[in-house]
């Protein structure tokens, strides 16, 4: 059904896809692995029409194509569901699906709904036409995304890293809806770094690295253990050891902490929460449930309408981002393009972010470029960062990539209390297990972590407590040995509460 033969494309000096190679069958789910910046993207933005290759071709039943713009794709069956949806939330679900399709089809809204219910049954999508999509849990509304591509006749579905933000039972529904989806004749592609996934529900799987197709294979023919050896060119294993240490005294108290949403509701309603040092308190939770609120909030860069934040015994409840990074209480968003880093600017001007007086000369009045070369080029060499110079632009790098260079920065600021949302979102699992020493090693020197983390194997991995949050509140307590992912996920979802912890929350509508 797909053929793309020999793609090459260049970035100044980048070459992102070398004579990169992919065959993909009608009935197939076909898994693309490879390390971060390996140029897996790049081969998806060439499959989707965002980028022309320099060289190569893409055919289609056998017939080589032009595609020069997602429109085009999209008109050759080829559709892409990307890990960040692309939904209007306040509407509903119907005003989404047709919403930028030609003709009048727009006008008749009750025949398009039509048409949507009797997709959603016979896919056993349970998508309610007429729904608010800003009310759906966040894996209805990756199959409302799936929903769109299928009404537009799509037989080729590209997702990107598509369970990053899914708890564990969502997943497995989603995995299970890919399978049924090739089976009725469809090609379908997921880029991932999780190889469980892999295991579990791909036929082939392409390994990438540095550009180039490496590999072609049937996991079945596999192991975990192997494909991750092929893709990073190293054993790795995603374990670490936490050792036991004696939490020492108090960091961080929050008490009865209240933020208001976006749309004037409680997004977080009176929450208590302690750091000490040497811990790393965990908060599990899908996204959009007032997680990021909470830290925005802790971290000054949300007003809270109520309760305290202390930080050492001293109340920093309404501290700017400044007051709070001198006290040493660095943050590392979930949104690592648009606010944790500047698309424009270099990693090294990325790397001394927040902290620029650090990095002057002559009575503050100068930069100093020399130290802000050597920061920048330790922060690359240590995490491992993939790019060809450090002045090279951070909305160019690769996910991953970007992901490193923003950790990296707050690590190397030695602070006291680290608080991190989804840490290793994007990366590769060599990476990963990079970045939980890292976490762990902070810990290890007596700091605070407070670590928000939809991936429950990296919340138990490395969390001393872990809470779920739901709705703006948590639903319990566990320690990590208490945490088994059904249990954790029930409570993600909202459909259990710790024994003991009080009443059951609402059931989420779907
Ligand atoms: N627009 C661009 N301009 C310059 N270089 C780019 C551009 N887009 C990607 N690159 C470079 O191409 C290489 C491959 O990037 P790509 O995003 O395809 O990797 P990836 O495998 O998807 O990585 P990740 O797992 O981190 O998302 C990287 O070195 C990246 O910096």
């Amino acid at each position: 059904m797909l053929e793309l033969r020999n793609i090459t494309k260049r970035f100044p000096g980048v070459i992102a896809n070398d004579r990169a190679c992919l065959t993909v069958g009608a009935g197939e789910v076909h898994a693309i692995l490879g390390e971060n910046g390996a140029g897996k993207s790049t081969l998806m933005r060439i499959l989707y029409g965002a980028y022309q290759p320099d060289e190569g071709a893409v055919l289609i039943d056998g017939e080589a194509r032009q595609l020069t713009s997602q429109r085009q794709a999209i008109a050759c069956g080829i559709g892409m569901i990307h890990q960040e949806f692309m939904l209007v939330q306040p509407m509903t679900v119907v005003e989404n699906v047709i919403l930028g399709l030609d003709g009048d089809i727009g006008l008749r809204l009750d025949e398009a709904a039509q048409r949507i219910s009797a997709l959603s049954d016979h896919h056993g999508l349970g998508i309610d036409p007429h729904a608010r999509v800003a009310d759906l849990p966040v894996g209805v509304q990756q199959r409302v995304e799936i929903l769109k591509l299928l009404f537009r006749d799509a037989r080729i579905l590209v997702l990107d890293e598509p369970t990053a933000i899914l708890t564990p039972q969502e997943a497995a529904s989603l995995l299970d809806t890919l399978r049924k989806l090739a089976l009725q004749g469809r090609a379908i592609i997921i880029v991932t770094h999780k190889l469980n996934e892999v295991m579990a529900v791909a036929d082939r799987v392409t390994i990438m690295r540095d550009g180039q197709t490496v590999r072609s294979i049937d996991p079945a023919q596999s192991n975990e253990g192997e494909l991750a050896r092929l893709m990073v060119g190293r054993p790795v294993g995603r374990t670490v050891v936490r050792p036991k240490i004696q939490p020492g005294a108090r960091i961080l108290s929050v008490n009865g902490l209240r933020v208001l949403g976006a749309t004037g509701g409680e997004a977080v309603c009176g929450v208590d929460l302690t750091v000490r040092e040497g811990e790393i308190v965990g908060i599990a939770g899908v996204e959009g449930n007032g997680q990021s609120q909470l830290v925005e909030a802790i971290t000054g860069l949300r007003r809270s309408s109520g309760g305290s934040v202390m930080m050492d015994g001293r109340n920093v409840t309404h501290a700017t981002p400044l007051e709070h990074a001198r006290r040493g209480l660095v943050y590392v968003p979930a949104d690592r393009r648009y606010v944790g880093s500047i698309a424009a600017l270099g990693i090294d001007d990325n790397a001394m972010l927040g902290r620029q007086e650090d990095f002057t000369r002559g009575w503050g009045l100068f930069r100093d470029r020399r130290r802000i070369r050597r920061h920048a080029q330790e922060l690359v060499e240590r995490f491992d960062v993939k790019t060809p110079h450090i002045r090279f632009p951070a909305g160019k790098l690769s996910g991953g990539n970007l992901q490193k260079v923003i950790m990296g920065r707050e690590i190397l600021r030695d602070p006291r209390l680290l608080v991190v949302e989804q840490p290793t979102r994007g990366l590769d699992i060599g990476a990963i297990e990079y970045m939980w020493s890292q976490l762990l090693a902070v810990r290890g020197q007596g700091k605070g972590v407070l670590l928000v983390s939809a991936e429950l194997n990296e919340i138990r991995s490395l969390a001393d407590r872990i809470l779920v949050i739901h709705r703006g509140r948590f639903l319990g307590e566990l320690t990590p040995e208490d945490a088994d992912d059904e249990l954790l996920g029930l409570m993600m979802a909202g459909m259990a509460a710790k024994p003991g912890t009080g009443p059951m929350p609402d059931r989420p509508r779907n």
